[in-house]
């Protein structure tokens, strides 16, 4: 897979050197490609910011360097566009879902913002012949996007085949379709049998393979309905009898 990020702070994306997304670069698994937004920016002070039309709060990001650099992407790449993604907190949920839909893409073009956003424009421009995504990592602001495009990289980077080794399978994950999408995952346990006076469950060193698995579901469910209770409207009570099957 291709990823291009275009950002004015392409240092933020230095976390892309090391652990699993570092590993599957040198794999040449994933094919990242950092563009500093202001080499597109051709007054004396590279200027990628302007206020905004209508009056208003903090600064719009002009449309120009956006455009200037967005081509230069397109034409170092190959002839099928990116899938476009700006990170914006007014976006559709970046969820486990659409990270396997990104994961299936051979190219991603994401787009960081930082003040209060791109010149609409720009995404006008271009999803007039590619996908383009507002995406949003959570409910919350953050000052620019580029923190969120390093969650979107690791959680799609993950899901490329190679990356995770088959002990790490995805398959399982929290949020994925089908296994445990609306349920949050249980408590874990690894040696010692006991810590500080802590017993692991009995019934996790029984090696009753089936019992296990309905303990891990019955933990799961109770996690969720503590901590995520508006999942449990959404599950599928026939999903649980096949995850027993499953065990
Ligand atoms: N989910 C989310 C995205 C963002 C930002 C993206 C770009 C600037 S702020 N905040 N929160």
């Amino acid at each position: 897979m291709r990823v291009d990020v275009i950002s004015i702070f392409p240092e933020y994306f230095a976390p892309l050197d090391v652990s699993l997304i570092g590993k599957a670069r040198e794999r040449g698994i994933l094919d990242v490609h950092l563009h500093q937004l202001r080499d597109h920016a051709h007054d004396v002070h590279r200027t990628v910011d302007d206020t905004p039309y209508g009056g208003g709060p903090g600064m719009v990001m002009k449309p120009g360097p956006w455009g200037e650099a967005v081509d230069a992407v397109l034409a170092s790449g190959p002839a099928d566009p990116p899938r476009m993604i700006v990170p914006t907190p007014s976006g559709v949920p970046f969820t486990q879902r659409l990270a396997m839909e990104y994961a299936a893409e051979p190219w991603l073009l994401f787009t960081p913002a930082r003040y209060e956003g791109i010149d609409s424009r720009v995404m006008a421009e271009y999803g007039a012949r590619m996908r383009v995504d507002e995406v949003s990592i959570g409910d919350y602001v953050l000052a620019g996007g580029e923190v969120a495009v390093l969650v979107m990289i690791e959680a799609v980077g993950r899901l490329l085949p190679g990356v995770l080794g088959n002990v790490n399978s995805a398959v399982d994950d929290s949020f994925a379709p089908g296994a445990m999408e609306n349920l949050l995952e249980g408590p874990v346990y690894t040696k010692p049998p006991e810590w500080r006076g802590h017993e692991v469950p009995e019934i996790l060193l029984s090696g009753h393979h089936g019992k296990i698995a309905r303990w891990r579901r019955d933990q799961a469910l109770r996690r969720t309905a503590r901590n995520r209770p508006e999942l449990l409207a959404a599950l599928d009570p026939e999903s649980l009898d096949k995850h027993d099957r499953r065990a």
